[in-house]
Order: structure tokens, then sequence, then C-alpha cells
């Protein structure tokens, strides 16, 4: 089984200047981890880094000093996954490989035993508040059939309009920026994202 329905806020559209009181706030309201797509250095242990950068090799060992429990990285911009992989395990963290929309999805099925995490970009990679790709769902799909136990997150454009899709897709970890941070009420948001995503789950789970 994939880990259960996990929730992470993307503080990437959060107030920066007030990075770990938005943390806290979000961990407050019941955020299962925190999605990070910017480098930044925290004692917590539930940050998830989403690294859309070039050369994500050079930033493995400042992340896993700083305390990331997980490293995501775009397939799109290395050469060498298989010894990117490598060294983020050496260095402690979890491994997560992304694609972006328009990379298919079998580039990343070869890797899909080595990694801890897939993640399906449902918007391209950059800032917050950008609409969902519905059409991204096929490839969620693809891989929960394929991989039933691999954790798969969706980013971009996921809240309360969108996560249906997400779910019944069979995407089990959900990143939510504006949705939640926007929100006056961003527990209610949680809630409501997870427990779609749990149903979808249990739901899958009956059908085997
Ligand atoms: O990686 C990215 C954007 O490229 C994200 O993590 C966004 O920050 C999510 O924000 P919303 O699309 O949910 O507003
Ligand atoms: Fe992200």
């Amino acid at each position: 089984m994939a880990s259960g329905c996990k929730i992470g806020p993307s503080i990437l559209n959060s107030d920066l200047a007030n990075l770990g009181a938005e943390c806290l706030r979000m961990l407050d309201s019941g955020a299962d981890y925190l999605h990070l797509d910017a480098p930044c250095s925290s004692g917590r242990s539930v940050f998830y880094m989403h690294m859309m950068v070039s050369r994500p090799e050079q930033w493995v060992k400042p992340m896993a000093v700083a305390g990331a429990n997980q490293y995501t990285f775009h397939l799109e911009s290395t050469e060498n996954p298989g010894a990117l992989i490598k060294d983020i395990r050496e260095n402690g963290m979890k491994v997560g490989l992304a694609i972006k929309p328009g990379t298919t999805v079998e580039y990343l099925a070869p890797w899909a035993n080595q990694i801890d995490m897939a993640l399906v970009m449902t918007v391209e990679p950059g800032f917050g508040g950008q609409k969902f790709m519905e059409d991204m769902m096929p490839k969620v799909h693809w891989l929960r059939t394929q991989f039933p136990s691999l954790d798969i997150e969706v980013d971009g454009g996921v809240g309360p309009d969108t996560i249906h899709k997400c779910a019944e897709a069979g995407a089990n970890m959900i990143v939510s920026g504006s949705a939640i941070m926007r929100s006056d009420d961003p527990r209610s948001v949680i809630n409501l994202l997870r427990n779609v995503c749990s149903e979808a789950a249990q739901k899958r789970s009956l059908d085997r």
C-alpha cells in the first residue's frame, strides 16, 4: 500500500517574511507535511523539498544538512537519475521524482521501483495559483495501476474543486498551495482534501 493519504500545503504562496509562523500555522491546521518549493532551513521533520532547479545534484547535501526529509527532483533536469537517487539516499533523505506536464510517464517508469514518491506536475513548474491540468490524470492513473504501492503526488492547482479528479486517478499525496493558504479556514480545506483522497483509496482497495 502507498503510505496513506497525506496533505502537504505548498508554502510558495505564503508570507515568506514569516515562513516559520506560516509553517506552524499549517501544521497546527492538520498538515501532514510541508511542501517547500524553495530552499530553506529548519529543524522540523516534515519538510519535503520540491527542487525545481537545474543541476539538482548540487543541493542534495545542503538540503540534508537543513533537515529535509525528502528530496524531489525533476527527471528533466538531470542526465544521471540513478546516481542522484543514490546520493539522496546516502544523505539520509527519501527520494521523489517529478515529471513536468510535457514528459510522458514512460520516462519515469524505469525508476519507479527505486524511488519513494512520483510527482506528477499538474501545472508547469514555476509558481502557485495556476490552473489545474486535468489531462495529467491519465499519468496518475497509469502509475497507480502499474505501481499500486507507490506514493503518487500531484502538485499544481489542486484544491476542493479538483481533488476528486486527483483522488479518483490514484494520487495519495496532495500538494495544495493557494487553496489552503488563501483560505480563512485552512483546517477544513485540509480535512476535505484528505477525506476525498482517503475515500477514493478505500474504494480502490475494496475493488481489488
Ligand atoms: O511547484 C509548484 C508550482 O510550480 C507548487 O508547489 C505550487 O506552489 C502549488 O501552488 P498552487 O498551484 O496549489 O496554488
Ligand atoms: Fe511544488
